[in-house]
């Protein structure tokens, strides 16, 4: 009898099988597919996206990718449908702008909260609508000249954490890391939500702690390969079958921040409602900036005219969109600022030259930012913005410490045919592109002696004309040294805040926080390294656990007067 393996048809059936196997997991991605031009960081990468993804899982993803840029140059293929670059036109390519807008990939689904998408997870023209409610009160104009946002500032910088860098006088130094983490998320709360309903971590320490912890559950630095590479509804199955992939409590700690945000959210709403309704001045300080921005963006959307806001009430799911917009936020600001500035800090306390050039310039303006008990006389943000090796200070620390440990990915969209990343053409739709800032911003024929701490490097000191500290500003100086020309070299190719249509959008508010901080320490401390035993410097991420700690003395200078 004929057994069903030795029937002609079953045969052809199994070798066309075989054959189509072959051609589409073999011959076409190591032979045919347009990634094909492109080296490998490791001969499995061709055919299986495996490879990369246990780098993922050991965590050494990050090392693998720069040892590969080393060896195989600016483009590098991690798996058959997955790439990454690192050179300036890679990048325009895929975070740019318009129609160079690639998508995001599904990862950033992750930060969905309160069951509805917000900017940072959205894709395509919603990505675009709902950054367009907010992109005002970010723009340096309104950061640099509203009320609310000088009353918070000065209620922050000088009623929590000035008092706080005055009462350091332990020899042991004082860990800066928690506390520049609060400078920010103090100063965005109350900017999302109002002044008296903001968070106050400068001050309470236990607070603090308990968020922090909470945070550190919910968005595990450890674990998440496992709810960014793995869908997170199946790793929550694995983990409800009994495999320990999440640490105990992440799921609730996720519902306690969701409660938490939406609870503000209906506190700014009845604030807000009094505030419409009153018609009188509101405090400075107190108008929730960023709420009231999405709110009215959501009734401008339902159809409601700028007169008839007051009458508005937003609905539940109105609400959780508020809540997932400005929550969102709050973990941007937690995740990059404090890890980010601490390092700024951390380079001018080791050089202390360059912390006499800044605090020399700092006492040079019309108005320094001097801080006693009876005077807290802030400087015009248009005075601190002009002053070049300030700037200089901030940028040569944003170069060098500022990239998260991913690879902020894209992938080549779907609304066309094929897609091209710098020189490697013809991409089909769902590519993942991924580049990493750190490496970008040691490129040697872009940035001389890259390793090195070396804030002159953004300072032009003859060149004329108009001014661009190259963090957004365009002021005019007298002096002679000048903030390096927008256009240069190294300033197209820095890449601290991302770029494009999807770059941060809270990059002016970070700057002008940390320009007004660096103005209050420096005129008024002379700041120096008390232990860096547990501190990374430039080898850390932004974002993680934050166990890093840096131990930081101030000692107070005579009405800023340099010792
Ligand atoms: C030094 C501090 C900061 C750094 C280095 C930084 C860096 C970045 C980067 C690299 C991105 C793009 C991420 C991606 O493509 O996946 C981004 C996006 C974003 N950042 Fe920041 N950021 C900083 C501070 C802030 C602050 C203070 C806020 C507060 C609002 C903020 C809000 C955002 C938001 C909402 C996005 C998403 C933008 C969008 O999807 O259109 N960032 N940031």
């Amino acid at each position: 009898m004929e057994t069903p393996i030795s029937h002609p048809f079953a045969l052809t059936g199994i070798t066309l099988l075989i054959s189509a196997f072959v051609y589409k997991f073999i011959i076409y991605p190591i032979f045919l597919s347009p990634l094909s031009k492109i080296p490998a960081a490791h001969p499995l990468a061709k055919v299986t996206s495996l490879w990369m993804q246990y780098q993922r899982w050991r965590h050494r993803d990050f090392d693998v990718i720069r040892d590969a840029f080393a060896r195989k140059g600016p483009y590098v293929r991690l798996g058959p449908n997955e790439m990454v670059v690192n050179s300036i036109e890679g990048i325009q390519s895929a975070y740019g702008v318009g129609q160079h807008n690639f998508d995001k990939h599904w990862s950033y689904e992750y930060f969905i909260t309160h069951g509805t998408k917000n900017m940072f997870s959205s894709i395509g023209k919603d990505h675009g609508f709902r950054r367009r409610r907010i992109a005002g009160v970010y723009a340096k104009s309104f950061v640099q000249s509203s009320p609310h946002v000088r009353a918070i500032l000065t209620s922050v910088l000088c009623e929590r954490m000035l008092p706080l860098f005055t009462q350091s006088s332990n020899p042991a130094g004082l860990d800066l890391v928690p506390v520049l983490q609060s400078y920010a998320l103090d100063f965005m709360s109350s900017f999302m939500f109002g002044l008296s309903r903001g968070l106050n971590f400068i001050r309470d320490e236990k607070a603090r702690e308990y968020w922090f912890e909470e945070y550190n559950r919910a968005y595990p630095a450890k674990d998440m390969f496992w709810l960014l590479e793995v869908y997170p509804a199946c790793t929550r199955f694995l983990c409800r079958l009994g495999f320990p992939l999440l640490p105990k409590g992440h799921d609730e700690a996720h519902d306690m921040f969701e409660k938490w945000a939406l609870g503000k959210i209906q506190e700014s709403e009845q604030a807000l409602n009094v505030q419409l309704q009153e018609k009188n001045d509101t405090s400075p300080g107190e108008l929730p900036i960023l709420y009231n921005a999405v709110r009215t963006g959501i009734a401008k959307d339902a159809g409601i005219r700028d007169t008839e806001m007051g009458e508005f009430t937003p609905d539940h799911k109105q609400l959780c969109e508020l809540a997932s917009e400005c929550y969102d936020h709050l973990i941007a600001t937690r995740d990059t600022f404090g890890t980010s500035f601490t390092y700024v800090i951390y380079e001018i306390s080791r050089h202390q030259d360059a912390q006499d050039e800044l605090r020399r310039e700092l006492l040079s303006i019309e108005n320094p930012f001097v801080y006693t008990e009876t005077s807290r006389s802030m400087p015009e943000p248009a005075a601190l913005e002009r002053l070049p090796f300030l700037n200089a200070v901030i940028k040569e620390g944003l170069r060098l410490r500022n990239n998260t440990p991913g690879s902020d990915p894209r992938v080549t969209p779907t609304h066309r045919a094929t897609s091209s990343v710098g020189p490697v053409e013809n991409l089909p739709p769902g590519v993942r592109v991924g580049a990493y800032a750190w490496c970008i911003h040691r490129n040697p024929d872009v940035f001389s002696n890259p390793t090195q701490w070396d804030p002159s490097r953004w300072i032009d000191t003859h060149s004329r004309g108009g001014v661009d500290s190259g963090i957004g500003s365009e002021v005019s100086s007298d002096s002679d040294r000048r903030p390096k020309e927008k256009g240069s070299k190294p300033d197209k190719w820095f890449f601290a805040f991302s770029g494009g249509s999807r770059g941060c959008v809270g990059q002016q508010t970070a700057v002008e926080l940390m320009r007004y901080a660096l103005a209050a320490m420096y005129t008024n401390f002379k700041t120096t390294i008390a232990d860096e035993s547990q501190y990374p410097g430039d080898k850390g991420f932004v974002s993680g656990e934050c166990t890093e700690k840096l131990f930081v003395r101030f000692e107070r200078l005579d009405n800023g007067a340099a010792t």
